[in-house]
């Protein structure tokens, strides 16, 4: 190998371990977006970007665009990437691989062929997770021209319009980078780890994406009445977190029934006023359920909403609301099959497989040829500090993706 694409992938590896350090809080990775985390994150991958003189710009949503122009400067870019941001507490792979695995592919078709024949652009979305705001994918979603996110606030009551602003314009104004919304490309393609356990049960290195299931997310809100917790009779107790424990349990069941595949998950839990001695007056909670077909989420929404409503009690009301509602994707299949016979190539025997994670990818499936490329996550773990894969299985990865921008963009 020429020396010069180790030395880019060591440059990237640097890069990879700076950007861990920066959110490492002792449990796991934080970068919730548009905080000071998530900032420096972004600065270090702009940074990077114009010590290598490529050509990086910010949209107005903070999402990254690192360009390697093309000689055909008409043509729209092929474009590969992830997210920056991460749950709470996560691990260290979830978005910061696509994002980096991306550059590393670009620098090394650069340092090996030169200029491209079209654009190469990497892509570091803003916001993928839900994790602060409510809403997912907001940093795809601007770039595809899908959505404005206005008027949302996060769970301390910032809005998400003034931590937005605050943020991107520390980005925008780092030297080298421009303000823009780049055009939309003529494919994307993203790599991320698994995060499910079907590669590292399989012993399996590649993973190829056909769809992604659909997800649905909603808040569920129980009002009783706080009140004195040695004065007040059981009988007349208005207790929200008995009553939430309760429809929570059911539910649980409930989502056994439209089918094995459907998941389930309350994941986050608000006890108002939480404390050991106050009754609680008031819980919300949060669902998310996932299939990969949307009928088997229509079925459990009508009994989900039927559950929650048959929990009302004297002096205890229930509501939900949905805030997330994405159809389950199909995937590029040409992508899907031109990957196929890469992998192959390159020694793999890849697994055709449904993602039951949410990526960027199904938004930018609206507007734009997309395909996905996976890579095992030991154990199956992910959104958790010990998300872990295998340095050979990284490196797998990004050469699966090398050789496919490198057929989509040189020849
Ligand atoms: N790749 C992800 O972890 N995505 C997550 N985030 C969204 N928005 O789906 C998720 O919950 O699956
Ligand atoms: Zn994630
Ligand atoms: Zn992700």
């Amino acid at each position: 190998m020429p020396a010069k694409q180790a030395v880019t992938r060591t440059e990237v590896a640097d890069l990879f371990r700076r950007i861990i350090r920066l959110s490492d809080d002792t449990i796991g990775q934080n970068r919730l977006v548009y905080t000071p985390n998530w900032v420096a994150a972004q600065q270090a991958l702009i940074k990077f970007a114009v010590d290598q003189k490529l050509t990086v710009s910010v949209d107005d949503y903070g999402t990254v665009y690192v360009d390697l122009p093309g000689q055909t400067t008409a043509s729209p870019a092929i474009a590969t990437g992830s997210h920056m941001d991460t749950v709470v507490h996560g691990g260290k792979y979830d978005g910061l691989y696509g994002v980096l695995g991306g550059l590393s592919a670009l620098l090394q078709l650069r340092d090996k062929y030169g200029q491209p024949r079209q654009t190469l652009r990497v892509i570091s979305f803003s916001e993928e997770e839900g994790s602060r705001f409510p809403v997912t994918f907001s940093g795809s979603k601007h770039y595809a021209g899908i959505i404005d996110v206005t008027g949302i606030t996060d769970n301390a009551g910032i809005s998400i319009d003034s931590a937005r602003a605050t943020a991107v314009s520390q980005l925008q104004r780092e030297p080298g980078v421009s303000r823009s919304l780049p055009d939309l490309p003529q494919s994307f393609t993203e790599l991320h780890i698994e995060q499910g356990p079907r590669l590292s049960n399989q012993g399996k290195t590649i993973g190829l994406v056909k769809a992604i299931v659909g997800q649905r997310r909603f808040s569920v809100t129980i009002i009783g009445a706080a009140n004195h917790a040695g004065t007040t009779p059981m009988n007349v107790r208005k207790d929200a977190l008995q009553t939430a424990v309760q429809l929570i349990s059911r539910l649980n069941q409930l989502a056994t029934a439209p089918d094995p595949l459907l998941t389930f998950t309350v994941g986050h839990l608000e006890v108002s006023p939480n404390t050991s001695n106050v009754i609680p007056g008031q819980v919300i909670f949060s669902v998310d359920c996932r299939h990969a077909e949307d009928r088997i989420l229509d079925t459990f929404e009508i009994q989900l909403r039927n559950a929650v409503n048959q929990a009302t009690a004297p002096g205890i009301t229930t509501a939900i609301s949905r805030w997330v509602s994405d159809k389950p994707v199909p995937l590029a299949a040409p992508l899907l099959a031109a990957n196929r016979v890469l992998a192959t190539r390159l020694g793999y025997d890849p697994v055709v497989m449904v993602s039951g994670a949410g990526h960027d990818s199904e938004i930018m499936s609206r507007v734009t040829p997309t395909t996905m490329i996976f890579v095992p996550s030991v154990a199956g773990i992910s959104h958790a500090p010990k998300e872990l894969t295998a340095p050979a299985d990284l490196t797998a990865g990004i050469a699966l993706l090398t050789a496919s921008l490198h057929q989509q963009a040189y020849s």
